[in-house]
C-alpha cells in the first residue's frame, strides 16, 4: 500500500494569522482594596490583522477602560493581554513606553487635544513619533507629507497648531499621528462621535482605507450605527462583561441578548422596522433594576 500523497503546499489550508490583540478573561477594578469597583469582568476577545473589531455599550459599560487596559494605562487585576504576539499584561510603565515607542500599537481618543500637544505644529506633532524611533528629520518630513495626504489634509495645515485648526481637521491629524510609526494595531475611542455628520463619514472612510492595507482596527463607540457601517465583528459590553459577540451582519440582523437588542432599538436606521415602543421599555426595565 501506498501512502498518500503529501499534499502540495498550495493545497494546504491557509493557515490563520497570529491575532495582534488577544485579550483572555481580563478584570479590571479600580480604586483602593476596600472600595474596589469591578469596571470589566471575564472579556475576552482577539483581532487579526486587517480586521475591525468594534466595541460597543452604552456609558459605563467599560469600553474606554477596556481601551485603557489594551494601551497600558490601566492594570489588569486577572486575565491576560497579548498585544503583537508579546504578553503584555505583567509589563511595568517602563516596559509599556517602549512598546509604545515601537509603534505597534496607537491610539486616537474621542477628544483630538488628548492626542495631539496643543503646543506642537501638525509638521511637529506627526513627526514626534518618528523622531522618537530614530528616524532622520528629512525621511520624518517626507513621511509626515505622504501621511497628510493618506488622512486627505492639506500641507498647507502643516505649520498651524492644533487650536487653529477645525475639530474634523484636527481629528484627521490625530488619525495621522496613529499612523506614522505603520502600527499593526490602533485603538480608536469613539472617534468620530465629536464631528459633524460630513468630517464623520471622512473619518469612516479612512478607517476602511487602513483596514484594507492590513492594520487591526478596535473601533470603540456607544453608537452601533457609527461602528457597523466599518467593522467586521461586534463586541457588545454591558456592564464590564461581553455579553454578545459575532459577525456584525449576524448581530445586527438577529440579536441574541436583550441588551444588544435595546441598542439595535436606540439605531432604528439599521433595521427597517424600529423596536417596538413597549418591548424597549420593558428590556429596560429588565436590564436596569
Ligand atoms: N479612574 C476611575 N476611577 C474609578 N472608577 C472609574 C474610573 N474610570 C472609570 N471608572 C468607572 O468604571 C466604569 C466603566 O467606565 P468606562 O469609562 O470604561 O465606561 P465607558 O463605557 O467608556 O463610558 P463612556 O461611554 O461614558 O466613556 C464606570 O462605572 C466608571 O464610573
Amino acid at each position: 500500500m501506498t501512502a498518500a500523497p503529501a499534499p502540495h503546499p498550495a493545497d494546504a489550508a491557509p493557515r490563520p494569522a497570529e491575532p495582534v490583540l488577544e485579550v483572555t478573561g481580563l478584570d479590571v477594578h479600580y480604586g483602593p482594596r476596600r472600595r474596589r469597583r469591578r469596571a470589566l469582568h471575564a472579556v475576552s476577545l482577539s483581532v487579526s490583522p486587517g480586521e475591525t473589531l468594534g466595541i460597543i455599550g452604552e456609558t459605563g459599560s467599560g469600553k474606554s477602560t477596556l481601551a485603557r487596559a489594551v494601551l497600558g494605562l490601566v492594570r489588569a487585576s486577572a486575565g491576560s493581554i497579548r498585544v503583537g504576539g508579546e504578553e503584555v499584561t505583567a509589563h511595568d510603565q517602563r516596559q509599556w513606553r517602549a512598546l509604545r515607542r515601537r509603534g505597534i500599537v496607537q491610539y486616537v481618543f474621542q477628544d483630538p487635544l488628548r492626542s495631539l500637544d496643543p503646543d506642537l505644529t501638525v509638521a511637529q506633532s506627526l513627526a514626534e513619533p518618528l523622531l522618537v524611533r530614530g528616524v532622520a528629520p528629512g525621511e520624518a518630513a517626507a513621511r509626515v507629507r505622504s501621511f497628510l495626504a493618506r488622512v486627505h489634509l492639506s500641507e498647507e495645515l502643516l505649520g498651524r497648531l492644533p487650536g487653529e485648526l477645525s475639530g474634523g481637521q484636527r481629528q484627521r491629524v490625530a488619525v495621522a499621528r496613529a499612523l506614522v510609526t505603520d502600527p499593526r494595531l490602533v485603538i480608536l475611542d469613539e472617534p468620530v462621535s465629536a464631528l459633524d455628520s460630513a468630517n464623520r463619514v471622512q473619518v469612516l472612510e479612512i478607517l476602511k482605507e487602513l483596514r484594507a492595507a492590513g492594520m487591526a482596527l478596535v473601533f470603540i463607540s456607544h453608537d452601533l450605527g457609527s461602528v457597523a457601517g466599518t467593522a467586521d465583528r461586534i463586541a457588545v459590553l454591558y456592564r464590564g462583561e461581553l455579553v454578545e459577540s459575532g459577525a456584525t451582519r449576524d448581530v445586527v440582523t438577529a440579536p441574541r441578548h436583550p441588551y444588544t437588542r435595546l441598542l439595535l432599538g436606540s439605531a432604528p436606521t439599521l433595521r427597517s422596522a424600529p423596536a417596538d415602543r413597549a418591548e424597549r421599555e420593558a428590556l429596560r426595565t429588565l436590564l436596569h433594576t
